[in-house]
C-alpha cells in the first residue's frame, strides 16, 4: 500500500473520480463531502496525506488546511484549486499546504503530488525516529544494566525527561546518580542548554550562597568582581544539586525561596535575577529522616521531591555486576590503547558474591586496579583487591546457629532485621540506614514480623507521618 489518503470535496461525485485514480495507483483512499466531518477524521487517524478541494460551502479548503495543520503539523495537505488562480495557489502554501494542482485535474499529476506528498511524510517520520533513538542511544549508552530494578530507572528517566518536574534522586554513594541525573537532562527538551553540577557537601559553607545564586561586586572582601550564580548559568538546561542532604539549614529557605520565585538574588546585591532551569536532585541520605530530625525544611523536601528516583545499589542489581565489569574493562582497555581482557569465570564468580558497598565507583576502581595488575589476557582472582577475594557473603551468617536449617525468606528477613536492630543498640534510624529501608518500612516490617516492641527504643518517636 503506498499510503492513506483522505479526499474532501463537498461533490460526492468528485470525491468518488478522485478515489478511483487513486486507488488505482495503490492508495487506500477515505472521502468525506464535509470539511468538518474531515477534520473528526484527521484527529482520530493518521493519514499521509489530505487532498481537498478549496471551494466548500461550510469551509473553504485553505481552513481546512490550516486546522489540519493546527492538530497534526507533520500532516501533508494538498490543495486543489481552480485553473490558473496563482493567487489563491499562493495562500495554500502560505498556510502550510504541501503542494497544490489545479482543475481540471490532471491524474498524472495527481498521482505525482500525492506520491511526492507520502513520501515527505515518511522522510519526516523517519527523521523523528532517528533523531529519538540517538537520543535515547546518548541518555542510556552510558548507563550499563540491563537488571529489572534499573529497567525501572530507565523508564522513569524516559518518564520525567519530558518534563520539567523537580526530580530527587536517591541512593547510595557510587550508584550512578550523577549519570542518571544527565540521563535525565539529555532526555530532556532542556538537552541543548548546560548541565551544570555543584556538590553541595564540597563546597565551603561560607562560599555556597554565592555559588549557588551569585555575588555583587564588593559583596564581601574577596568578591573583587561580580559573579554569576550556578542558578542562572544553568539557566535554558539542568541544574544538578549532589548531596543536597548536606546543604546547611541556614541556605535552605534561601533555595526555597529561589525555587518558588523562579528568581535569585545574589549576595549583597539589591535586585534579583530570573533564571530558567530545571532542578535535579540527588542524596544518599534519607531525607524524610532529615526532615523527621529537623535537620532538613518540610517544605524545600516537598519542592525537590517531585518526581523520586530510587537506584538501587548494585547488590541488588544481579547480573548488572558483570555488564558493568566487561564495560569498565572494555573503557579502560581503550584508554590504555590495549586489547580488552576477559573475566576469568572464577574472577565473575568473585565479584557476584561481593556485596560492594561502594557500589557501581567501586566495582570501576576495582577493574582499574585489575586491569593494571593483569598479566595474561584474562583478569583471574588474584588480580582483585584483596577484600574481594577475602569476602564471605554475610547472609549465612543470620542462620548459622544451625547450619543444616532451612528458613524461609520472610524468616531470614525478619532474623536479620532484627539482627542489625540489637547491632545498632536498637536505634531504628540508624537501622533503616544499615537496612537500606526508610524507617516507614522498617516499622511495618516490624509490626507484620511480630516484633515491633522487640528493641524498645524509648529515645526515639513513633514512625514519621506519610509524605504524600
Ligand atoms: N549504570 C552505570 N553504567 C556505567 N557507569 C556507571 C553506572 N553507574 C555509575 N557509573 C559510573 O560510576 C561512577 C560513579 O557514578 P556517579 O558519580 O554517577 O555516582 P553517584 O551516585 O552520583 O555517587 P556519589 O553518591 O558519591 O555522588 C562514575 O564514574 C559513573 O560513570
Amino acid at each position: 500500500m503506498k499510503g492513506q489518503v483522505l479526499v474532501v470535496d463537498d461533490e460526492q461525485e468528485t470525491c468518488d473520480l478522485l478515489e478511483m485514480g487513486l486507488v488505482r495507483h495503490g492508495f487506500k483512499v477515505t472521502t468525506s463531502t464535509n470539511a468538518q466531518r474531515a477534520l473528526e477524521l484527521v484527529a482520530g487517524q493518521d493519514f499521509d496525506v489530505v487532498l481537498t478541494d478549496l471551494s466548500m460551502p461550510e469551509m473553504s479548503g485553505l481552513d481546512l488546511c490550516e486546522r489540519v495543520l493546527g492538530t497534526r503539523p507533520n500532516m501533508p495537505v494538498v490543495v486543489i484549486t481552480g485553473q490558473g488562480s496563482l493567487e489563491t495557489a499562493i495562500g495554500a502554501i502560505r498556510v502550510g499546504a504541501y503542494d497544490f494542482i489545479t482543475k481540471p485535474v490532471d491524474p498524472k499529476l495527481l498521482f505525482l503530488s500525492v506520491s511526492r506528498a507520502v513520501q515527505h511524510r515518511r522522510l519526516q517520520d523517519e527523521v523523528k525516529r532517528l533523531r529519538q533513538a540517538v537520543a535515547e542511544g546518548d541518555a542510556e549508552s552510558q548507563i550499563v544494566g540491563q537488571s529489572s530494578a534499573m529497567r525501572r530507572v530507565y523508564e522513569l528517566i524516559s518518564r520525567v525527561g519530558e518534563s520539567d518536574a523537580s526530580v530527587l534522586i536517591h541512593g547510595e554513594t557510587g550508584t550512578g546518580k550523577e549519570l542518571i541525573a544527565r540521563g535525565i537532562h539529555a532526555r530532556s527538551r532542556r538537552k541543548d542548554g548546560p548541565f551544570v553540577a555543584i556538590n553541595c557537601a564540597a563546597v565551603p559553607h561560607s562560599l555556597l550562597e554565592s555559588e549557588l545564586f551569585g555575588h555583587a561586586r564588593g559583596a564581601f572582601t574577596d568578591a573583587k568582581a561580580q559573579r554569576t550564580g550556578l542558578f542562572v548559568q544553568a539557566s535554558g538546561g539542568t541544574l544538578f544539586l549532589d548531596e543536597i542532604g548536606e546543604l546547611p539549614l541556614d541556605v535552605q529557605p534561601k533555595l526555597l525561596r529561589a525555587l518558588q520565585e523562579r528568581k535569585v538574588r545574589p549576595v549583597g546585591a539589591n535586585h534579583e535575577i530570573p533564571f530558567d532551569a530545571r532542578i535535579v536532585a540527588a542524596t544518599n541520605r534519607n531525607l524524610e529522616d532529615e526532615v523527621y530530625e529537623k535537620r532538613f525544611r518540610e517544605d524545600l523536601y516537598y519542592r525537590i521531591n517531585v518526581v523520586k528516583i530510587d537506584v538501587p545499589p548494585l547488590r541488588e542489581r544481579g547480573g548488572d555486576v558483570l555488564h558493568l565489569a566487561q564495560h569498565f574493562l572494555k573503557q579502560f582497555a581503550q584508554r590504555n590503547d590495549k586489547p580488552t581482557l576477559e573475566l576469568s569465570t572464577t574472577g565473575a564468580e568473585k565479584l557476584m558474591a561481593y556485596n560492594w558497598p561502594g557500589n557501581v565507583r567501586e566495582l570501576e576502581n576495582c577493574m582499574e586496579h585489575a586491569v593494571a595488575l593483569a598479566r595474561f589476557d584474562q583478569i583471574t582472582v588474584e588480580d582483585l583487591p584483596e577484600k574481594i577475594r577475602a569476602y564471605r557473603a554475610e547472609r549465612f551468617v543470620v542462620a548459622a546457629n544451625d547450619p543444616t536449617e532451612i528458613v524461609t525468606m520472610d524468616e531470614l528477613e525478619r532474623r536479620y532485621i532484627l539482627r542489625v536492630l540489637s547491632l545498632v543498640g536498637g536505634n531504628k534510624s540508624r537501622a533503616a540506614q544499615v537496612l537500606g529501608f526508610d524507617r516507614r518500612t522498617l516499622y511495618r516490617k516490624l509490626e507484620r514480623y511480630g516484633a515491633a516492641g522487640a528493641t524498645p527504643d524509648k529515645s526515639e518517636p513513633s514512625a514519621p507521618p506519610a509524605a504524600s
